[in-house]
Formats: C-alpha cells, sequence, structure tokens
C-alpha cells in the first residue's frame, strides 16, 4: 500500500501533441518518489478494451456507434484497471480519457454534447481525473509531426478542419474545468515541455 492516496491524471491532446513521449518520462518521475504507477491509455487498457481500441481505430462505424464503443471500453477499463488501482493508493498515468470523447467525438464529429454529458455521468458514476495535462499543439504542427513518425489511422487521416475542432473541443473543457486541466504549450522543444510537465507535477499533482 502506498504511503500517499492514489492520484489519476490523465494526458490530452490531439494526435502528434507529444502525449507519449512524456507519459513514461512522468511515470519515472513519480515512481523515484516512492509511488506504485500504473501507464495507461484508451481506448484500452483491458484486454476487451483494446479489441475495441482496434475496431475505433480501424473500422468505419457512425458517430454514435463510435461514441458507444469509446464508452463500453471506458467503462471495462474504469472496473478492472482504474477503480482498483485507485483503492489500492497506486498512481494510474492514462494516456487519453473522457475529455477525448468530448474533444473528438463532441468537437470533431459534432456528436450531441448533452448526451455526452448523460453518458459521462452514467459510466463514470463521478470519477473524473484528479489532473488533466492538456498537450495543446496548432494542427498544422502535428500534422508535420505525425508524418515524420507514422502511418496514419483513421483518426489521423481527418484532415485540418477536423483537428482545429478537436483542439477547439479540448479548449471548451478546459474552460468548464480549470480546477482539473492544465494546459502545455508543447510547440516548445521536447525538454521545455518536460520541464512544464514537472513543474506541474510538483505543483498541482502532489
Ligand atoms: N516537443 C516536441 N518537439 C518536436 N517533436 C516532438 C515533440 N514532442 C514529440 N515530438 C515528436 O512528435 C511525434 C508525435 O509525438 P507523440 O507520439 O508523443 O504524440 P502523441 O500525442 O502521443 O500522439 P498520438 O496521440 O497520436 O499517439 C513523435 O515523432 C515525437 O517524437
Ligand atoms: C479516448 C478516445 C480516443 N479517441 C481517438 C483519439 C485518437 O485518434 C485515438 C487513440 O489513439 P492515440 O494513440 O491515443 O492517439 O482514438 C476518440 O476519438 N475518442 C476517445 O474517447
Amino acid at each position: 500500500m502506498s504511503s500517499t492516496p492514489g492520484r489519476f491524471i490523465s494526458f490530452e491532446g490531439i494526435d502528434g501533441a507529444g502525449k507519449s513521449s512524456h507519459i513514461e518520462s512522468a511515470a519515472a518521475w513519480v515512481r523515484d518518489r516512492g509511488q506504485t504507477v500504473v501507464v495507461t491509455r484508451e481506448p484500452g487498457g483491458t484486454r476487451l478494451a483494446e479489441q475495441l481500441r482496434g475496431l475505433v481505430l480501424g473500422e468505419a462505424m457512425d458517430p454514435l456507434t463510435e461514441t458507444l464503443l469509446v464508452f463500453a471500453a471506458r467503462r471495462d477499463h474504469l472496473q478492472v484497471v482504474i477503480e482498483p488501482a485507485l483503492a489500492r493508493g497506486d498512481w494510474v498515468l492514462c494516456d487519453r480519457f473522457t475529455d477525448a470523447t468530448f474533444a473528438y467525438q463532441g468537437g470533431g464529429r459534432g456528436f450531441d454534447l448533452t448526451v455526452l454529458d448523460r453518458l459521462e455521468d452514467w459510466v463514470q458514476q463521478g470519477r473524473q481525473p484528479d489532473l488533466t495535462v492538456w498537450f495543446d499543439l496548432p494542427p498544422p504542427v502535428a500534422a508535420e509531426r505525425r508524418a515524420a513518425a507514422r502511418a496514419p489511422d483513421r483518426f489521423e487521416r481527418q484532415d485540418e478542419a477536423f483537428f482545429t475542432r478537436v483542439r477547439d473541443g479540448y479548449a471548451r473543457r478546459c474552460m468548464q474545468a480549470p480546477h482539473r486541466f492544465a494546459r502545455i504549450d508543447s510547440e516548445h522543444p521536447r525538454e521545455a515541455v518536460w520541464q512544464s510537465i514537472r513543474e506541474l507535477l510538483e505543483t498541482r499533482a502532489w
């Protein structure tokens, strides 16, 4: 059992914003302070949710189907991984959580935000991250980074207008929950971004 209560920290941003480049460093930083850390991701994190991830990232579907699948994956992830870890006092660092649904399905796809509000309440029963690190980056810069890094999936093939709406979706969530959100300027060089994350962990996660 850990000496302090666990924390739930989510990492968010448009595709290519730099989350994955920093989440393991953040986990190592927390472990160095004596905490047990679970690093996980959405959609995914359990056997079932990883299967749903494969469908969501690979198969064409309508926005309602997409929304229900990401929430189904989230429900399993919460029950099997996140809630048990927090109950043990572990820290959970999660590459994306429900803010991604509001940004991608709500902002990007234009799906009804009031339905998302209801699904969020229903699936999460009040569970929210203690801290959300939002890696903010202009869509054209993120597209350049992605193009240099890998072949695109179904979301990454979307155009700049889609990612502008996703980014606006994150900005809306940030304005609605300023106590939980922290915006990081991800256009800075990697070391400067990491410095911002470290300061954030020191001041707002502990
Ligand atoms: N600050 C930075 N400056 C320049 N390049 C960066 C920076 N941070 C990350 N990158 C590079 O940008 C690419 C995308 O980064 P990364 O995979 O971490 O993004 P991501 O937010 O996890 O994306 P996704 O959510 O789509 O998986 C990688 O090639 C990475 O090396
Ligand atoms: C949680 C969640 C994710 N997505 C999208 C966003 C990304 O394009 C992919 C996940 O892949 P990545 O490796 O994290 O970039 O899924 C979504 O549309 N809705 C969600 O709720």
